[in-house]
């Protein structure tokens, strides 16, 4: 899906704003402070159930008012909305129907979002790449996400038998479910994480052609590729008990990417980064794309920040290619201009104090 429309109340410095969007290009300028940001928070909270800048989902509500509403129509004319108030209270609609959860809103609308801070964290740790890559994985491969519920659940068991030090019979049952589904998992992230390696070397040759050559995606399952994890777990039980939670396994997992053997964070400059970080979401994006036919959402927040212009016109070499649904902020216009497609198949909005107006080409 695309969203063609979406209605905000009190979310954020956002009080009441009704938009409709361009399927492919929307393009939002505003001064700091102006609501930009939430705009695009307002979206990926539909796609997540949370938001990309705070873990406390009451800052999202208005200091003027009890709760918030987000709601979008899509390109077949569905509606998904979300009402959340100070109580903690959520309350999700689909075509007007009430009895659903978060994760209905996330099957239909994939979101992906890249601020100037997410490239930090991408690179500075594990858990976004995990994150970013369980996100594609969820759109791409349907068995995952109750494959990822149930290890979960077996993950949880595990570690209670290690913090509660309990042995015998029922560590043993949840050890051996533990190794067997973190095997399953190991072998879908795998071919995943494969296809993702494909589509990215595609899109790096757009962003990043003097760098796209040496660039490879290391993948590690969560323990060492050579042995079986039944041995690991064995070798490491004291550790395991002393630490009182598994160390080994599928939630270990990572992707790191090199550049000639050597991190790309350490190689690469800001601005590479994000362009590198850009290639990596698009990538996925166009896999979930070719999986479900589902339009992915990508969200660009600030694209002046650390690109310049030349970065910025391969960026609009590659939006021209893909299928998928963007929305890009800028303090002003100056910025986008590289993207701003000749043919006038976008559209430009304008956030002031909280209010988003569309702005007419020719404005
Ligand atoms: N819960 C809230 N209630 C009311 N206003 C809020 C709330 N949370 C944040 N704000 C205000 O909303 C405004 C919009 O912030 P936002 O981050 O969306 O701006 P922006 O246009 O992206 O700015 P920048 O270009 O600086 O990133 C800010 O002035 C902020 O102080």
């Amino acid at each position: 899906m695309s969203i063609s429309s979406l209605t905000t109340s009190t979310f954020r410095n956002l009080s009441y704003s009704s938009v409709k969007f361009h399927p492919e290009l929307n393009l939002i300028t505003g001064d700091n402070g102006s609501g930009k940001s939430s705009l695009l928070e307002s979206l990926f909270f539909l796609g997540h159930g949370k938001s990309f800048r705070t873990t406390k989902i009451e800052n999202l509500i208005s200091s003027e008012s009890d709760h918030f509403v987000v709601s979008v129509k899509d390109d077949n004319n569905h509606q998904f909305g979300v009402r959340r108030d100070n109580s903690g209270q959520f309350d999700i609609k689909i075509n007007g129907d009430s009895k659903f959860r978060l994760s209905d809103l996330a099957k239909n609308i994939a979101v992906q979002v890249i601020t100037p801070e997410t490239f930090r964290l991408f690179f500075g740790g594990p858990k976004e790449r995990r994150k970013f890559v369980d996100l594609g994985l969820f759109h791409v491969e349907h068995q995952y996400a109750d494959l990822w519920r149930d290890f979960r659940k077996i993950l949880i068991q595990r570690n209670a038998c290690l913090k509660k030090r309990i042995g015998g019979e029922q560590f043993n049952y949840w050890n051996d479910l533990f190794c067997q589904y973190s095997q399953k998992i190991a072998d879908v992230r795998v071919a995943y994480v494969e296809q993702l390696s494909t589509e990215l070397n595609k899109w790096l040759t757009i962003l990043l052609p003097t760098l796209s050559e040496n660039i490879v995606l290391c993948y590690s399952q969560g323990w060492s590729s050579k042995r079986k994890l039944v041995e690991v777990l064995s070798e490491n039980s004291e550790r395991e008990r002393k630490y009182g939670h598994s160390l080994f396994g599928a939630h270990k997992f990572d992707v790191k990417f090199n550049y000639k053997k050597t991190n790309i964070e350490q190689v690469l400059s800001r601005g590479q980064q994000k362009l590198f970080l850009m290639a990596l979401t698009i990538a996925q994006a166009n896999l979930i794309f070719n999986s479900q036919q589902i339009v992915p959402i990508i969200l660009i927040d600030d694209i002046g920040a650390e690109l310049d212009i030349s970065s910025r016109t391969a960026l609009a070499q590659a939006i021209d290619k893909l299928n998928c649904q963007l929305f890009i902020t800028a303090i002003d216009k100056n910025a986008l201009e590289p993207i701003i497609p000749e043919q006038q198949n976008y559209k430009m909005f304008h956030v002031e104090h909280g209010v988003i107006s569309e702005i007419t080409q020719g404005d």
